[in-house]
């Protein structure tokens, strides 16, 4: 299994470093623009295979394509990240750019490739790989919910008082401050509904930091967030190559699901060995309908500001 990720920054560096502890893959290709950063990072985290315990092998590379050739996933992180104050949404000028030609450059030496689109605005950059390359749906994949969901179980521990592994939750929609739609209602403690627990009052505050989580540690570091990106990612990674058919909420193209067209945006997909192998189709109530809605109106916004 070869992975490539574009991108040898802060998330591309995680991600690359989570799949390799994962210790699934015989190969991650790191490519970056920047003369011998790639290299520079993928000897460093080769320098934790012993200490790790892994085998999977990293390699670097200044933007030669070449050595990523029959890539069987491709991680595009390559772009700006937002600095404190900035939305995701203002970074489209700079990343759909490179985000058009990263995608050609991986696809012409990959074609059988799966594309994971992270670089922000994450579910507008997924739609501009959907409009400019050849690939069918099912093989390009927007990360976003798998994080904001990852967000969403945190703040959910910290209002229970209860440890992570005991809570699950999803969070669908646009990835942007905005758009998120934690689903408040279907977030349970070991199967009991969260709400048996907590005010609404604290979940409406569970709702509002976890769709703000991005914007939150952006002021904190300066730059924004990795750890938590670079897991999230490799655990797509992982579903895909070990055909797990785990359910995530990836950013898709949508056909009139969830009464939808022509956008990318976060929905419960499950990933197994061919991409998305299946959108879930989950019964919203009336509120949640109305919150996906207006979710689309912004990410339909901000499409229509790419240069197609
Ligand atoms: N979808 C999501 O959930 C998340 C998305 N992001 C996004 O991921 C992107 C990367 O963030 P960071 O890694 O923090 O930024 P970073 O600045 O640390 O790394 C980006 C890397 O991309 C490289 N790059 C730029 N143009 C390139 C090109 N044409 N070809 C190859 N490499 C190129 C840069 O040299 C740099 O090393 C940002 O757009 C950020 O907003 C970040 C976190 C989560
Ligand atoms: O907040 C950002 O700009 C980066 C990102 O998408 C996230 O961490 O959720």
């Amino acid at each position: 299994m070869k992975i490539t990720v574009v991108g040898a920054g802060a998330v591309g560096a995680s991600c690359a470093e989570y799949i390799a502890i994962k210790n699934f893959a015989s190969e991650v290709v790191l490519l970056d623009i920047k003369e011998g950063y790639a290299e520079g990072k993928a000897m460093d985290l080769m320098q934790t295979a012993s200490l790790n315990g892994f085998d999977t092998r990293i390699v670097g590379s200044t933007n030669d394509y070449s050595k990523t050739a029959d890539s069987d996933i491709c991680v595009i992180t390559s772009g700006i990240p937002r600095k404190p104050g900035m939305t995701r949404e203002e970074l489209i000028g700079i990343n759909a750019g490179i985000v058009k030609s990263v995608s050609a450059s991986l696809i012409e030496h990959s074609p059988n490739t799966i594309v994971i689109v992270v670089s922000n605005p994450m579910d507008t950059m997924t739609y501009l790989v959907h409009k400019t390359t050849n690939l069918p749906k099912n093989r390009i994949i927007g990360m976003g919910g798998a994080l904001d969901s990852a967000r969403f179980k945190y703040r959910l521990a910290e209002a229970l008082g209860a440890p992570i592994s005991d809570v699950d939750g999803m969070v669908i929609g646009g990835h942007s401050d905005k758009g998120m739609v934690p689903l408040t209602r279907l977030a349970t403690r070991n199967s009991v509904p969260v709400t048996e627990f907590i005010s609404s009052e604290r979940l409406d505050q569970v709702r509002e930091d976890t769709k703000v989580g991005g914007a939150t540690l952006t002021k904190l570091l300066g730059t924004s967030a990795w750890y938590a990106p670079g897991a999230a990612v490799s655990g797509l990674v992982q579903a895909i190559a070990c055909d797990q058919k785990k359910i995530f909420p990836c950013s898709t193209y949508l056909e009139g699901e969830y009464g939808l067209n022509d956008l990318c945006i976060g929905v419960p997909v499950v990933l197994g060995r061919n991409g998305i192998e299946k959108i879930v189709d989950v019964d919203l109530n009336d509120a949640e309908k109305a919150h996906m809605q207006e979710s689309a109106a912004g990410v339909s916004k901000t499409n229509g500001l790419l240069e197609l």
